[in-house]
């Protein structure tokens, strides 16, 4: 289908916003009013700049307070929209966005407006354009599309239909269902948005947090196939207002916007694609699925775990972390054949120190100092996945191989991290068998394994990067979001969302700080940290793993005694069980699902840290309640 979106979505001047949006590949915009208002040029210019771009324009928007008005007023409005329809010729845009009036002296009376309306789409048919007309979720009266349709329908002229703005039908909790029944040529345009779920005032709402399909919460897919399923063939078009994406970088935000869409438009196509128990509506998914062309990429292959994390590191650096990673317990498994590279293993745990110079993770070195720089993720089809990657547009990453060495197909995350793709059908070691001269198990003292697995990796992003990241996992891994969470820092307030996969074999938690002084904001910043702030292991036994540990040399962060007196009043735990949990600094959350016990070590190189967990039962959470705990202790040991 043809992709468009609206100019207010991006950040930057009209001229960056069109060179975005032409790059990230859209087919067309919709012109939002102050673009053009306040661009130094004409709309013959603007018409030129899109034709040059390849740029369709499909809509000129918004038109305000036109229906349900005065007589007199009526007559005034008449001659204020044929100055934009002047506009729309120079422009060559078909179609003009007519939203239902919210000023207070709006009458309320369906009749009146659709006589109105009807007058408007005879002087648009002149100009041979078409009138959208939208339903706000805020307006005086005619807020539900249901509404909106009544009043077109009554008004019945061909240069007439109605808007479908997913943010207005959604957010007042509208169901979708009565959009298949509108004749799909009477859906004159059709604009997407998602939003995170908040209680709060509708026009705040969808002017500062709309979203991108697939970054908030709203089921965009039933919506798409209700508007599918009433036979609409128009454009998909974006429109989203959101404070963040206004002022972040205007490219990365356009090629999100437009991965969105593919995102949706997949998710779409296979619901279209499942045969249900009702027949007519099988019948009826098919004809629809036969009318429009829906994105359509290599499916996710089955995932299985992380296969390795690689750090960037200098020699220097690469001293100190293989002192930590020895005393949790890793042992060095081997060299790389031919680079300064090393293999630290323990349990399923694959963990390579990189040092060379003149590779990708020197760079992200000298960016970030010592650092996560790439995740090879376990598969069963490496190929597919990063077919797929690529179809929604990640860049892939051709590092430099030497003779005898596993390629391994990789792309770039949405921070210039690396994601590998690790070919699981052999068993993921074999990459370590043919790349590394590894050392002989048998022949080190056999240690008891402590930490088993990864169970997640977690991320402090800039603030208008977290919604990118969700979308990155989503649609690339499949990623399942949770809800979003506030986490108190001693400085600020952090924002965390964990997005894992259905089996949870991955999980990653992202963290954003609203405030410029947290601890996460400060690794970002100040630092320069890349994105990994920390990794969590596995274990089965915690205490006897931190007993351990603890023996080794790891330093665990300080709990608060009161911590512990405090313990006891939130759950029924035994008076015995909080005293070994206070002796060994070990945390504790619980849900009914199972119980989680954790632990973290100081921060290395001020970047990052590890965690020690282990799950009981079905806990499926992070043990966000005790993140202030951890913030406390880990600032209290900085100064
Ligand atoms: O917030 C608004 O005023 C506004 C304008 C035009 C739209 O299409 C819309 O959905 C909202
Ligand atoms: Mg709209």
């Amino acid at each position: 289908m043809r992709r468009s979106i609206a100019t207010v979505c991006l950040s930057g001047t009209l001229e960056e916003k069109l060179e975005a949006i032409a790059s990230a590949r859209f087919d067309a915009v919709e012109i939002f009013e102050n673009d053009f208002i306040n661009y130094h040029g004409t709309a013959a210019d603007v018409r030129r700049l899109c034709h040059d771009l390849g740029l369709g324009i499909d809509l000129y928007q918004p038109f305000r307070d036109f229906e349900g008005v005065s007589d007199a007023q009526f007559r005034r409005n008449l001659d204020r929209v044929e100055r934009k329809f002047d506009i729309m010729e120079a422009l060559g845009a078909p179609q003009l966005l007519v939203c239902s009036s919210c000023a207070p002296d709006a009458i309320a009376d369906d009749a009146r407006s659709a006589a109105q309306l009807y007058e408007l789409a005879e002087r648009a048919a002149r100009r041979n354009i078409t009138i959208g007309f939208e339903a706000l979720a805020w307006s005086r009266h005619i807020r539900h599309y249901q509404h909106a349709w009544k009043i077109v329908k009554e008004a019945n002229h061909p240069h007439l239909g109605i808007l479908l703005d997913s943010f207005h039908i959604l957010s007042l909790g509208d169901d979708p269902a009565a959009i298949a029944d509108i004749p799909g040529d009477k859906i004159a345009f059709l604009q997407l948005a998602d939003a995170p779920y908040k209680v709060m005032d509708v026009l705040q709402w969808s002017r500062h947090f709309r979203c991108f399909p697939g970054q908030g919460n709203f089921d965009l897919v039933t919506f798409l196939e209700k508007v599918l399923l009433a036979g609409y063939t128009g454009p998909l078009s974006l429109e989203v207002f959101n404070d963040h994406f206004r002022a972040a970088p205007t490219r990365p935000t356009a090629i999100d916007a437009y991965r969105s869409l593919l995102y949706l438009e997949e998710a779409v196509e296979r619901r279209l694609a499942a045969p249900g128990d009702d027949v007519l509506l099988n019948q009826a998914r098919e004809a629809a699925a036969a009318r429009v062309e829906l994105f359509s990429p290599p499916r996710i292959p089955a995932l299985d775990g992380l296969a390795f994390i690689e750090f960037a590191v200098d020699t220097e650096s690469e001293r100190a972390l293989a002192q930590v990673l020895g005393a949790l317990g890793f042992r060095r498994a081997g060299e790389h054949r031919s680079k300064a590279v090393t293999l630290y293993r323990q349990g399923d745990i694959d963990i390579i120190l990189n040092a060379e110079p003149g590779s990708f993770a020197r760079s992200h070195f000298m960016q970030h100092g010592p650092s996560i720089c790439a995740l090879g993720i376990a598969t069963e089809d490496s190929l597919r996945a990063l077919n797929r990657a690529t179809a929604f547009g990640c860049p892939r990453f051709e590092g430099r191989i030497g003779p005898n060495e596993l390629k391994i197909p990789a792309i770039r995350a949405p921070d210039g991290s690396l994601i590998y793709f690790v070919p699981s059908t052999q068993g993921s070691k074999r990459l370590f068998e043919i790349d590394f001269l590894l050392e002989d198990e048998t022949a080190s003292a056999p240690s008891p394994t402590d930490l088993q697995a990864v169970d997640h990796i977690a991320q402090g992003l800039p603030q208008l990067r977290q919604d990118a990241w969700t979308l990155f996992y989503r649609a690339i891994l499949g990623g399942e979001p949770g809800e979003s969470m506030d986490l108190v820092d001693p400085y600020g307030l952090i924002s965390t969302r964990g997005v894992a996969t259905a089996d949870r074999k991955l999980r990653f938690v992202l963290d954003v700080s609203d405030s410029d002084t947290t601890a996460t904001a400060r690794t970002i910043t100040q630092l320069a940290g890349a994105s990994v702030h920390h990794v969590s292991f596995s274990c089965a036994d915690i205490f006897a793993t931190v007993e351990r540990l603890r023996a080794n040399g790891v330093s665990f962060i300080p709990v608060s005694p009161n911590y512990y007196d405090d313990l006891p009043t939130r759950f029924v735990l035994d008076d015995a069980l909080v005293a070994r949990m206070a002796a060994l600094g070990i945390l504790y959350d619980a849900t009914a699902e199972g119980e989680y016990f954790h632990v973290y070590t100081q921060v290395f190189a001020e970047r990052f840290f590890f965690e020690i967990v282990q799950r009981n039962g079905a806990y499926d959470g992070y043990g966000a309640a005790n993140a202030p705990a951890r913030m406390m202790a880990h600032l209290r040991t900085n100064r």
